[in-house]
């Protein structure tokens, strides 16, 4: 897959077919219609190429710093990556962009740069300033322009925004599970590790602590989770609290994880760490014996949770 930066970088030979979104998730929805627009590339001998925007239209237009996402853009990225896409393009949304009127849009990004052959396109997709153009006038710009217009019915549609808005309330109640099903792949979390109070070495629970740097980013409900990541080219499992450590008096929303059978130094480390399976409630304990005696459920769970996996 060729990536592109934007939609004046994109400089290919050959004529393609375009989907156009922000395919937050890349999940089992997004899946099909990426499916799709492969096979109509491969029947069509033309490249696929999917057209998604950065930062997220609500971000830039409406200021909106409550917006949370399933993936940031490396995550988006590198998941797309995985398929076999020819070209990805996530071209900056900016307040320029959004006032492109939908001709301009058309002629400019779809026509002369990507040399669109096909468009496939969600039957309520609106474009161009104030999003006033619908499917029916990207279907007459076809025409005008020699681009053919597929649609994606109103049941696929759905389909995929109930799935992107299921798997962010899953997310936020702590149903792993049902977000990972969604997802057909395991919800991640990146970001580097830093320096905690240096606590969970005296509890013999030493816990890196990763800082998430895209503010967008969603954090699911605070908890207890069995986790999984590549560390050094090797698999690792781990249980992960996402919460604020009440019962040693911490406020900040802390995401810290103890490895099981490891004792590396993690500090400035980039970690990827897979959400599993939801454990149990944070909770404020009367004493750190208590919180100890947790952590040691905890771990005996989740090994146990971990065996069924790998049998
Ligand atoms: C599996 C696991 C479960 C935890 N559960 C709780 C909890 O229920 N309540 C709580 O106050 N802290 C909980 N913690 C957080 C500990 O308080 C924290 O790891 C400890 O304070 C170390 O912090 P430090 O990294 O700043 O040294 C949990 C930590 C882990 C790894
Ligand atoms: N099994 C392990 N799981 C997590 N971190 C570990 C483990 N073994 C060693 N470490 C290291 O210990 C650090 C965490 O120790 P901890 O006492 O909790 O300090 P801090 O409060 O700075 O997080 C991690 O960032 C990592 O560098």
């Amino acid at each position: 897959m060729e990536q592109h930066t934007s939609a004046e970088s994109f400089n290919g030979s050959k004529h393609t077919v375009v989907t156009i979104g922000t395919f937050d998730g890349v999940h089992l929805g997004h899946k099909k219609i990426i499916d799709r627009l492969l096979a109509s590339a491969y029947n069509n001998d033309l490249e696929s190429v999917v057209l998604t925007f950065f930062p997220h239209p609500r971000m830039v237009l409406q200021k909106d710093t409550q917006i949370k996402l399933i993936n940031s853009i490396a995550e988006r990225k590198a998941l797309l990556e995985a398929t076999t896409l020819d070209h990805l393009i996530i071209h900056p949304f900016t307040q320029d962009f959004s006032r492109l009127t939908a001709e301009e849009f058309v002629k400019t990004i779809l026509v002369d740069q990507l040399k669109a052959h096909k468009v496939i396109i969600g039957y309520d997709h609106h474009f161009g300033r104030n999003r006033n153009a619908n499917i029916d006038d990207l279907k007459e710009y076809g025409k005008q322009y020699n681009f053919e217009v597929e649609e994606i019915s109103k049941q696929d549609v759905d389909d995929v925004a109930v799935s992107s808005t299921k798997i962010r309330k899953a997310l936020l109640e702590g149903d792993i599970g049902r977000a990972n099903e969604y997802l057909g792949y395991a919800f991640m979390l990146n970001g580097i590790v830093t320096r905690g109070k240096g606590l969970g070495r005296k509890f013999n629970y030493p816990t890196a602590n990763l800082k998430i740097e895209e503010n967008y980013k969603l954090i699911p409900a605070k908890g207890v989770y069995v986790v999984r990541s590549i560390i050094g080219n090797k698999k690792v499992y781990g249980m992960m609290n996402i919460g604020t450590n009440p019962t040693v008096g911490g406020s900040d929303l802390t995401v810290e994880t103890y490895f099981f059978d490891f004792d590396e130094d993690l500090y400035d480390k980039h970690l990827q760490i897979e959400l599993l399976t939801r454990v149990r409630d944070e909770k404020k304990f009367e004493s750190v014996d208590e919180l100890i005696t947790a952590m040691q459920e905890d771990e005996y769970y989740s090994k146990n949770f971990i065996k069924t996996l790998n049998a």
